[in-house]
């Protein structure tokens, strides 16, 4: 058998760091080796550093681990997942990257650079491509590979199918879990029996995301896709699972009926990555799906629920938000790389 991968987590003990370690724990490929978070928790074992807050055990093999700081000469790994803030992700994932780690990135530090891959896999896997320009540029011995906020992951995987009608014009409001903003993130007075109609920042980044996303790739830069997005986000009770209501100009004027069939075709076979789910898009055809609390954790909460399709077009996508929209996306991308001998 191979060698496992050796797999580090920055910011282990957050919200997203949890889920790492919950996508990592029985990976085929990956072995957990390095568990990184800030100076009030290194030193300590991660039982007692983190508050684990998953419906599942913590992992015996992680419980007694000693976190180590965030500093590439204290992190024994191949690859590093990181959940960091953003704020911090800046400095210290180039840090990785400068002494030779693949760093799979969640955080939003470098998505928007030019020569740094913003990648879904099913959506724009050549985009990785771009590593190459991104090494010759900086010097650097690793890489960052990033992807997307969590409301753009969903929304750009049913924009994928939908290009061939010509996309000119989408309009998406979201209704994000609570969960998407950590655990410290919202108060329970703020958020119990009440919408809050802002996300700081998260609208320019639905706005500008998925154009990188959907453009292509020319072996040397992105050509963004050439159409006009308008978001409003909103933070509903709901622990986990972000939904999203879209309306969708397009120059074929498909009907639902084509837009459900392009649903439903979708399939990029990325050819057995272990976290990859066996429908990217499931199609709801019930008048009131999808829901978070019913549909979040369809194929291990990589499956994305789509339903409503009507006249417009319209559509209510559905997606778990630190999964599918956080830890499960770099994980995916982690596999990819390995898949295409860059790890
Ligand atoms: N939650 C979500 O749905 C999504 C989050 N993201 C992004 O992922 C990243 C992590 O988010 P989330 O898990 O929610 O955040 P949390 O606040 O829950 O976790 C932050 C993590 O970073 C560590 N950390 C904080 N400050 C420092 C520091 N100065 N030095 C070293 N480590 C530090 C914390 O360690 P300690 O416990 O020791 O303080 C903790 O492990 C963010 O960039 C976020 O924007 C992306 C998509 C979705
Ligand atoms: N802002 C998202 C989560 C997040 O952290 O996004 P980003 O990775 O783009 O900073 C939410 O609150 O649901």
């Amino acid at each position: 058998m191979a060698e496992p991968i050796r797999a580090g987590i920055l910011g282990a003990t957050g919200a997203v760091g949890q889920r790492f370690i919950q996508a990592l724990a029985d990976h085929p490929w990956f072995e957990i080796t390095s568990l990184a978070a800030s100076e009030r928790s290194a030193g300590k074992k991660y039982k007692n550093a983190a508050n684990w807050r998953l419906d599942e055990k913590l992992p015996d093999e992680v419980a007694d681990m000693e976190i180590v700081s965030v500093d590439p000469t204290k992190v024994d790994a191949d690859v590093v997942f990181s959940a960091l803030p953003s704020s911090l992700a800046k400095t210290v994932e180039a840090d990785f990257a400068k002494k030779g780690f693949a760093v799979a990135s969640n955080a939003s530090a470098y998505r928007m650079e030019k020569d740094v891959p913003l990648v879904v896999p099913e959506v724009n896997a050549d985009h990785l491509g771009l590593i190459e320009v991104q090494q010759d540029n900086r010097g650097w011995d690793g890489y960052i590979i990033t992807n997307p906020n969590c409301s753009t992951i969903m929304l750009v995987a049913t924009l994928k199918p939908l290009m061939k009608f010509g996309i000119q014009n989408v309009n998406v409001a979201t209704m994000q879990a609570i969960s998407g903003a950590g655990y410290e993130g919202v108060a329970s007075m703020a958020i119990l029996d009440n919408v809050i109609p802002y996300i700081g920042s998260e609208e320019e980044k639905m706005e500008t995301e998925p154009l990188k996303l959907l453009g292509e790739f020319n072996g040397s830069e992105i050509i963004d896709a050439d159409f006009k997005l308008s978001a409003a986000c909103n933070r509903v009770p709901v622990m986990d699972g972000h939904t999203e209501t879209v309306w969708i100009t397009m120059r074929d004027d498909p009907t639902p009926e084509q837009v459900r069939q392009a649903f439903l075709n979708f399939n990029p076979h990325l050819g057995d990555l272990p976290t990859e789910p066996d429908q990217v898009l499931i199609v709801r055809d019930e008048p009131d799906r999808p829901q978070p609390r019913l549909d979040r954790n369809m194929g291990n909460g990589m499956s994305i629920s789509v339903g409503r399709i009507r006249e417009g077009i319209r559509y209510v996508l559905m997606g778990h938000n630190t999964i599918r929209g956080a830890a499960g996306a770099s994980v995916l991308n982690a596999e990819l790389l390995h898949k295409q001998g860059k790890l």
